[in-house]
Formats: C-alpha cells, sequence, structure tokens
C-alpha cells in the first residue's frame, strides 16, 4: 500500500486526475471506477481541466459507479446515477452509454446487484477504482462488518453515515436505510485501486484502514490486501499516522515517471 502525503484537497485532485490520465493515453478504452460524495470531486475538476487543455483525450473511456441508493425515484437529483452523470460524465464529454452504474429502482434488488457485478467482469474490470472514506472506514457503502469477500449486493447504512449524508438532502428522513454498493471483494478486482480522504474528520478512519489490523470493523483496512492500492490523504487526514514521516520521505524520493 502506497501513502502519498498531500498539502491539500487541490494537489491531490491534481494527482489522482494525472494517474487517470496516463492511464488513458496507455488505455483509452480504460474502465474508470468512479466515487461519490465531496472528497472526489477536486479530481473531476482536475481531469476535466485536463482534457479542456488538449493534455488527454478521454473520449473512449468508459465510467463505472461504485454504489447507490435504493428506493430514490428515476432521475432523483442525489441518486448516485445523477451524480456521476452530473460531476463525471457531462463533464468530460460522454455520452451516457460510456456509463454503467447498478440499478437502484430496481424492483428485484438482488438480481440488480448480481447482474451489475457480472457486468463490471464482462466490462473487463475496472483499470482504476477510485474512492472516498466513510468517517467509520466504509468504502462505497461497504458499512463495518461488511464480509471482505462481498460481492455487489443490498446493505444497510447506519445513522453515522445517514448523518454524513443528510447534507445533500433537504433533511435526514430523506436519506435512504437502503443501497447497492460494489462488495469489498468486488473493489478489490479493480487493477489500481485509489483512496482520497481529506479533512481532519477522516483522519481516525485513514490511520486505522493504513495502519490498524485487517479487520472488517474498518473495511477500508481490506485494501491492505490489494497488490497495487494507493492511498492519497491531505496533511489534516495524514494527521493521525504514525508513519507520517516515512510515507512523506519514501514519496519525495521516488522517481516522477512512476506516476502513482
Ligand atoms: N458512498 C459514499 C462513499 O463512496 C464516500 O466515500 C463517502 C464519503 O463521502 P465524502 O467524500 O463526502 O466525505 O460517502 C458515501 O458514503
Amino acid at each position: 500500500m502506497e501513502v502519498v502525503i498531500v498539502p491539500d484537497a487541490a494537489a491531490g485532485g491534481e494527482l489522482i486526475a494525472e494517474a487517470m490520465a496516463a492511464l488513458l493515453r496507455r488505455k483509452p478504452e480504460a474502465l474508470l471506477g468512479v466515487a461519490t460524495g465531496s472528497t472526489p470531486l477536486p479530481v473531476y475538476r482536475a481531469l476535466s481541466a485536463k482534457v479542456r487543455a488538449g493534455e488527454v483525450e478521454v473520449s473512449g473511456a468508459r465510467i463505472c459507479q461504485l454504489d447507490e441508493y435504493v428506493g430514490l425515484p428515476a432521475g432523483h437529483p442525489e441518486s448516485y446515477r445523477s451524480v456521476v452523470l452530473r460531476e463525471v460524465v457531462e463533464p468530460l464529454g460522454l455520452a451516457e452509454s460510456a456509463f454503467m452504474g447498478p440499478d437502484g429502482a430496481a424492483e428485484d434488488v438482488p438480481a440488480a446487484c448480481a447482474a451489475y457485478d457480472r457486468a463490471l467482469t464482462e466490462a473487463g474490470g475496472v483499470d482504476l477504482q477510485l474512492l472516498g472514506i466513510g468517517t467509520d472506514g466504509h468504502i462505497g457503502f461497504n458499512e463495518p462488518c461488511s464480509s471482505l469477500a462481498s460481492r455487489t449486493r443490498i446493505k444497510t447504512l447506519t445513522e453515522q453515515t445517514r448523518k454524513d449524508n443528510a447534507r445533500f438532502f433537504d433533511s435526514i428522513d430523506q436519506v435512504p436505510h437502503h443501497v447497492i454498493t460494489q462488495g469489498i471483494g468486488t473493489i478489490l478486482e479493480a487493477r489500481h485501486v485509489v483512496l482520497l480522504a481529506t479533512g481532519e474528520s477522516k483522519a481516525d478512519a485513514v490511520a486505522l484502514a493504513v495502519e490498524g489490523p485487517l479487520s472488517a470493523l474498518v473495511p477500508a483496512s481490506a485494501l491492505q490486501l490489494h497488490p497495487h492500492a494507493t492511498i492519497v490523504a491531505d496533511e489534516a487526514a495524514a494527521s493521525r499516522l504514525k508513519l507520517g514521516d516515512y510515507f512523506r520521505a519514501t514519496y519525495a524520493a521516488k522517481p516522477a515517471w512512476q506516476g502513482i
């Protein structure tokens, strides 16, 4: 697991956008897994800026969703499908056909979960999966005690996550209780997993994920099992890492051509 400590969210966004751009330069049809929440927005802005500046061509790129609320009406502005179309697909100038996600409005939710898990494999697998992290250490919507081998399935949100996400809705009562999420086992199949964490509120979760024991109680700790996982944290989110100085020195000595 590589840990890169950056000065702020914008620097983290730039670093990850450059990794995505480098991937698309060598594999124009790459499948990029994207996350929702506030944290990844600087990545999407930086990647769109690179496209506008002609630094990377993304017309062959494919985008896939990590998770989704269950039961929001189709087209609800806070469904993750709407968010990804608005924040990623449209700014990159991609067609909706370049995008895949689970159907949160399906009548048969387990069948929709299995179909999405299969579709990811049939699409050749995710090349780079971007993740945020919940204050309780969740990735996607894999809440604490999710199976480390889990596949895409329905989950119930913790009250903490519903509170954290209430800011996107008029009130907490509108935050769904149920979600579809790629499982931890599904996420671990991506060829490169990049987790971005910014702000002090993520410092405990980052420290537990990176330096704590591998534990279903901290779903992000499962990234310790991945052969190519990169944790990008700003100074505030990295502030409780015991090995912070080591991570800084290691990255400072890394040849720039290696990227992340
Ligand atoms: N399902 C999403 C996660 O993918 C995201 O990482 C998390 C943190 O969001 P934020 O980046 O806004 O703190 O929120 C939601 O729970």
